[in-house]
């Protein structure tokens, strides 16, 4: 088995809003998502996540919480996708579109699930509670969950 893809995702949360981008080209294209990328070698997967987030947001966080950690299988194809997910509090800079996303807040009680990834509506609630969880969704294509496993953790 390949190993797997290591992933970064950052979610930026303030109260009663959280900011979204609207992924422009790539995997996942026409999705809001929060911001986040490929590991490089010889980077910790934090440092990854706040480049990252730099690269495509403009904002600038000192403090990444580890929230939760998600494999992806996809039926038919080897690669799994490894996503480390972090949570942003506080963060400097201004929310500007890049190349790869277009940001916007949202409030709690408006996120755009149905223009998002399927697994998000399982797990955002719990990000939401600060809660730390680990996960393992096998998808058929890019829209039908087949199979999925979410665990509430106390560290990651
Ligand atoms: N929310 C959410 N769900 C996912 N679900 C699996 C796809 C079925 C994947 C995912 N990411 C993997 C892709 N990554 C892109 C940015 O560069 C690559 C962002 C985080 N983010």
């Amino acid at each position: 088995m390949l190993s797997p893809k290591l992933l970064t995702l950052v979610l930026v949360v303030q109260p009663g809003r959280v900011l979204l981008g609207m992924k422009k080209r790539g995997f996942g294209v026409g999705k809001w998502n929060g911001f986040g990328g490929k590991v490089q070698p010889g980077e910790t997967i934090e440092a990854a996540a706040k480049r990252e987030l730099l690269e495509e947001s403009g904002l600038t966080v000192d403090a990444l919480e580890k929230i939760g950690n998600i494999k992806f299988e996809f039926v038919g194809e080897t690669q799994l996708l490894d996503v480390h997910i972090f949570r942003a509090d506080t963060f400097s800079g201004e929310p500007t579109e890049s190349d790869e996303m277009r940001p916007q807040w949202f409030e709690l009680d408006k996120i755009p699930f149905s223009q998002m990834w399927a697994d998000d509506i399982l797990w955002f609630p719990l990000m939401l509670q600060k809660k730390k969880f680990v996960g393992y969704f096998t998808f058929q294509g890019h829209d039908v969950i087949l199979s999925q496993k979410l665990e509430e953790v106390e560290a990651l």
